[in-house]
């Protein structure tokens, strides 16, 4: 359902790209309107509402099969409203799998390497504020994966709908990063995750852009339908 009143649903899909090329340019104005509310919705949420969806969601993901098999997991820290997380670690470290977090990729505009995220892995904040693995750790070969090795991604998302098409942040990090999957097997699972509140109608799909496995919100579960 889009019930934000930003932009007509029929006027979002009209910007979808259909070539197969992957343009430069810049976003439609109809996406950043739709992005822009859909991030104020999640930061509107009260400390208790976050706190309650958080729970609702980890405990749905640990009856993910994708995650009950995965023995390498990314996942990440929240900001601006985003949906946490970080409840699943201590259920992951348990089961003795190996927890990453994205980390901007330096000399490479807009990719993400994945660094392991344990117990004394020396933090710093990014350009964006985000907490992540110091560049002296990450630079280190043995502490980092490249996604094509880990077995199940958590993807935050600004916006999704009922066929799995997402919405991220609009720097196209997870895409760039994930291109490979387009020729490469087997991949990592995607799992996107939101509050059930970011849903919209329709999303665009644009030609850059890779499919999730599933989405897992508060409320539902969400697979994309047979292509
Ligand atoms: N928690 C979290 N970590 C993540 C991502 C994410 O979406 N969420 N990313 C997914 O790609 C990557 C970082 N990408 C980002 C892309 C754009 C902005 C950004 O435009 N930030 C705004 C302020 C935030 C806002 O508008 O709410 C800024 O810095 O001005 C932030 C992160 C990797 N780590
Ligand atoms: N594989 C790619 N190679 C080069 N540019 C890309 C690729 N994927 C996406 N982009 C570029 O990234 C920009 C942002 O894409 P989009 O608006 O779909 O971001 P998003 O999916 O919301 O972001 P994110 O992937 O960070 O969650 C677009 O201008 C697009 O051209």
């Amino acid at each position: 359902m889009l019930t934000t009143g930003v932009m007509p649903t029929t006027e979002i899909i009209s910007t979808a790209e259909s070539s197969s090329s992957i343009p430069h340019s810049s976003p439609s104005q109809a996406k950043t309107a739709l992005r822009r509310e859909l991030k104020r919705r999640r930061r509107a949420l009260s400390p208790r509402e976050q706190r309650a969806a958080t729970a609702q969601l980890c405990r749905r993901l640990r009856t993910l099969p994708e995650l009950l098999r995965a023995r390498r997991v990314s996942l990440y820290l929240p900001m601006g409203g985003e949906i946490d997380p970080q409840p699943l670690l201590h259920w992951l470290y348990r089961r003795g799998v190996s927890v990453y977090l994205p980390v901007l990729r330096p000399f490479s505009a807009n990719s993400l390497w994945f660094v392991a995220y344990r117990p004394g892995t020396p933090m710093v904040k990014n350009r964006f504020g985000i907490p992540e693995p110091a560049a002296a750790f990450s630079a280190r070969r043995q502490n980092r994966l490249p996604a094509w090795a880990l077995d199940a991604l958590i993807v935050p998302l600004v916006g999704f709908d009922a066929n799995a098409n997402r919405m991220g942040m609009g720097g196209g990090f997870y895409d760039r990063t994930l291109a490979f999957m387009r020729y490469r097997r087997p991949a990592p699972a995607l799992i996107g995750v939101a509050h059930a509140c970011q849903q919209v109608a329709h999303l665009p799909v644009e030609p850059w852009d890779i499919p999730l496995t599933a989405i897992a919100t508060d409320a539902a579960t969400v697979r994309p339908q047979k292509r």
